[in-house]
């Protein structure tokens, strides 16, 4: 699914309105229909209703939800924020359409101490700015939002298209925000919803699709995509009934040091687990007898060093053609180790899955990236991105950050968290829809260094391995928390839960083929 920035929404209003063609006026009513639906759907109609209702567009759909909540037999008080002299055309148009219906006037506030009393229970909707929001919001309206976010217990506010003032595209950090329990938002996310800066701000995202035109959504250009089950069933490569191992490819995972040993069994059987034809772990000896007591189907390479790695470098010397190599989780930063990191990354001819101390080692050595090979794949968490690339002022910046470094080094980089940020050599940055808090537990990263290896390994290129690992791994571990609960869930239920993800994706790719 494309993420749009408001003028391109805009746009896609403009255009839907010119080619469907609709008046505005009715493309308002469907996208209010659409949220009082989902309102009727949540909340029985006893409960009380607040429509707080700014004077542009996205007043105006508050103003069209609550003519058809008061129809469907709602309690509806409505509340006007004057935070401007004049209404828009559709806003007007809604007025005169709810006051035809309803006797009692309409409030209307000047100020904050005009506001009325918020029962507990209520739903509030929050319709004051939408997409139009093109400031941080300042003055009285300040005072507004905080009177709103302070709402009675028990009741619930859900924000129309926008938590009213955040902006879709431009970091609102230092600014006041209605903070949502639910943010009902027309047809596609917007880029203020993938960072964690707005979480508490814009709640349970809900996309409701208004039919904006498809000529529109499926030509505007964007470097903002968010990762879809559509997406995912383009990229799943079925397995050839003539294939053998050979196909699928030799994976080697350098991972893991002692008291570490843990991360390498993890990235290890992540890898299988994602087919990849045969898989070798490289670790020190110290780890020789647990990886081959916890994983019998991995091969094992043992580095001389003992405790540590420090000849990683040898491997080319051993004969063996790797399709892919996952390197990093737990290997430690001990000087021996940097030092054959060092010398083993201007070895690497073929993209290489790079994470935790390797991108440690990368960061403590800036010059090391020229030898990054083209297309590979780095998996920082926030704080290693930090150690990586500097600190940023907001995460719009830091989004800016991730997509230049992905273009200057020509490699992919996925940025973990919520959602997590994949960008590409091309500048264009994905962002992976699945996955919860859970997830938060050490190891969960080495899985999914596994997984993007052994997708590598068996013939992915490197934007659908790491799209779909990050896809395949955030529902593996939706499917073990729904197993276990986000609390008991640990690293290896993830893996647990691979195979019924490829079973659901195979399934649904081989459907839409039909
Ligand atoms: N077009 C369509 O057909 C459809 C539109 N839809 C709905 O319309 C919404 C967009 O509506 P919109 O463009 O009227 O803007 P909206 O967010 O209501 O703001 C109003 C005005 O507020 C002002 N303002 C800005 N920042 C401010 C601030 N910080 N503090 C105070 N004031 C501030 C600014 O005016 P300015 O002050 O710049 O003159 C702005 O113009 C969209 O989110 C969706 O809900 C849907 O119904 C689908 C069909
Ligand atoms: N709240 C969350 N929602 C979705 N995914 C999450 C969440 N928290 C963590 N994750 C995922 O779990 C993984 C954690 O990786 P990482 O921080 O490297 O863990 P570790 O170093 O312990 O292996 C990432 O892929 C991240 O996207
Ligand atoms: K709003």
């Amino acid at each position: 699914m494309k993420i749009l920035t408001a003028s391109q929404i805009r746009e896609a209003d403009a255009y839907t309105i010119a080619n469907e063609p609709i008046p505005g006026i009715d493309l308002m009513e469907r996208a209010s229909r659409a949220c009082a639906n989902w309102i009727q759907t949540h909340y029985p109609p006893g409960q009380p209703v607040i429509v707080f209702a700014g004077k542009g567009n996205n007043g105006g759909d508050g103003l069209a939800i609550a003519r058809i909540l008061l129809e469907a037999g709602y309690r509806v008080h409505v509340a006007i924020i004057q935070h401007m002299e004049h209404a828009s055309e559709d806003h007007i148009m809604n007025l005169t359409r709810l006051k035809a219906l309803v006797n009692s006037p309409v409030q209307v506030v000047h100020a904050v101490n005009e506001m009325p009393a918020i029962p507990a229970g209520a739903i509030i909707i929050d319709a004051i700015l939408g997409t139009g929001t093109n400031r941080p919001v300042s003055g009285w309206l300040t005072n507004v939002f905080h009177y709103i976010n302070n709402k009675a217990k028990n009741s619930t506010i859900v924000s129309i298209d926008m938590p009213s003032g955040l902006m879709a595209d431009r970091s609102t950090k230092n600014a006041p925000s209605v903070h949502a329990d639910f943010t009902l938002s027309f047809e596609c996310y917007k880029l203020a919803f993938m960072l964690p800066e707005n979480a508490d701000r814009v709640g349970t995202p809900v996309i409701l699709p208004i039919g904006l035109h498809k000529d529109y959504m499926q030509h505007v250009s964007t470097n903002f995509h968010f990762v879809d089950r559509s997406i995912i069933d383009t990229l799943y490569l079925p397995r050839s009934p003539f294939s053998h191992k050979g196909t699928y490819g030799h994976a080697c995972i350098i991972a893991g040091s002692y008291g570490k040993m843990g991360a390498a069994v993890l990235a290890t059987r992540s890898c299988l687990r994602s087919g990849a034809g045969l898989v070798s772990a490289y670790v020190p000896t110290c780890g020789y007898t647990i990886l081959q007591e916890s994983i019998p189907e991995a091969m094992c390479i043992t580095d001389p060093a003992g405790e540590f790695s420090g000849s990683i470098h040898d491997l080319d010397q051993l004969g063996i053609t790797f399709k892919a190599i996952g390197i990093g989780p737990g290997i430690g930063m001990h000087p021996s180790t940097v030092k054959s990191f060092e010398r083993w990354i201007t070895l690497q001819r073929q993209p290489v899955v790079i994470d935790a101390d390797a991108l440690n080692i990368i960061a403590g050595n800036p010059s090391l990236v020229q030898f990054i090979p083209a297309h590979s794949i780095l998996t920082p968490h926030p704080k290693e991105f930090e150690r990586l690339f500097g600190k940023t002022t907001d995460e719009f910046e830091r989004l800016g950050l991730l997509s230049a470094k992905a273009v200057a080094w020509n490699i992919y980089i996925l940025l973990k968290g919520r959602f997590s940020a994949i960008a590409c050599p091309d500048g264009s940055i994905f962002f992976n829809s699945t996955g919860n808090p859970g997830m938060a537990t050490g190891g969960s990263g080495d899985v999914l260094t596994g997984i993007l290896t052994g997708l590598l390994s068996q013939g992915y290129q490197p934007k659908a391995a790491v799209l779909l690992g990050a896809y395949v791994h955030g529902a593996a571990g939706d499917a073990a928390s729904a197993h276990y609960s986000q609390e008991a869930m640990s690293a290896g239920d993830i893996i647990g839960h691979l195979g019924d993800v490829f079973l659901s994706i195979r399934e649904s790719a081989s459907t839409n083929k039909l």
